[in-house]
């Protein structure tokens, strides 16, 4: 089985919202994989669905290769679905204890996973005094501890500030890369997705809008600028696929594959280069693109 989640003509109506129309998705197992969306887009409802807690009114999802609501994939399951709520006068460790014995986990390291998420300082002090970042971590604690082959993780980085959001980032990839742990995750901060995904989803109004690795998703609007002399050979070396980007440098639409046999036919022609560099090529262009120019905050 190489599928963490798979969704087939997936449907979901409330009343007369439909939040998620006929969606068709493959999530492939490894690696960090991003759900973007604007707003009611139906990241939120997609997981919700997965996890068994909402019932999709048309089409099925399996995760982890077994049909929605199966225990024993949700065992391997675990996820931070929006900021997550602990009972507010139990410690940080007390929390992890109290919902590995909810669980029925019975041999966590629990020491272990407050220093893998940060808390080994503030494991002794009550929830209730953690920022949203702290909590944020100690709910992330809570999904792997009992070691999951997938996590679901519902915005993971909000309400952070830059650092948190850096340290959020550089855990995630650490789960992904040397764990195993598939990340499935839903963000707005299209630029730390853009750092943190290999595979990206689209969502548009409950619809799949746009799939693909990030590096893919992103090459339409990336573009080679190489500042050279004289500009006008550049320009008729490349054709229809050269622009002028001031008096000295060309925008080249090439791929980074025909990148070195360009600079070699450059030079071969008698060009002098002083820079080639890859410009653009964010996949907040892709997401604007694909969504019709709505990009959120927050
Ligand atoms: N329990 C519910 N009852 C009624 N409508 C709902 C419910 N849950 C979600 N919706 C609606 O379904 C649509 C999709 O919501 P969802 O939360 O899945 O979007 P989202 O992409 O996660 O949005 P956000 O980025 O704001 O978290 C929205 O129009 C929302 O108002």
């Amino acid at each position: 089985m190489s599928v963490a989640l798979e969704a087939q003509g997936l449907g979901k109506r409330f009343g007369t919202v439909e939040a998620l129309r006929d969606l068709t998705l493959s999530i492939p197992l490894g690696g960090v994989y991003g759900v973007l969306g604007p707003n009611g887009a139906g990241k939120s409802t997609l997981f919700r669905i997965a996890l068994g807690l909402v019932r999709p009114s048309s089409g099925s999802v399996k995760v982890l290769g077994a049909e929605r609501g199966d225990i024993k994939a949700l065992r391997r399951t675990g996820s931070v679905i929006e900021n997550p709520h602990f009972p507010p006068y139990l410690t940080g460790r007390q929390a992890l204890q109290f919902l590995a014995a909810a669980s029925g986990a019975r041999t966590v390291d629990f020491q272990a996973w407050l220093d893998r998420v940060e808390l080994s300082e503030a494991a002794d002090r009550v929830v209730k005094g953690y920022s949203v970042g702290m909590k944020q971590r100690l709910g992330l604690a809570a999904a792997l501890m009992t070691g999951p082959q997938a996590v679901i993780l519902d915005e993971p980085t909000s309400g952070m500030d830059p650092v948190g959001i850096a340290d959020m980032r550089k855990l995630i990839r650490e789960l992904a890369d040397k764990d195993g742990v598939t990340i499935i995750l839903a963000s707005h901060q299209l630029d730390e997705v853009q750092r943190l995904c290999d595979r990206v989803a689209i969502l548009d109004k409950g619809r799949l809008a746009a799939e693909g690795a990030v590096d893919a998703l992103t090459a339409a609007s990336r573009k080679l600028r190489i500042e050279a002399s004289p500009v006008a050979k550049v320009l008729d070396i490349l054709g229809e696929r050269g622009q002028p980007d001031g008096r000295d440098a060309v925008l080249a639409t090439v791929t980074r594959a025909e990148a070195p046999a360009l600079i070699r036919a450059l030079a071969a022609a008698g060009v002098d280069l002083t820079e080639a560099r890859w410009v653009g090529g964010e996949l907040e262009t892709a997401f604007r693109f694909h969504t019709g120019g709505t990009v959120n905050a927050g």
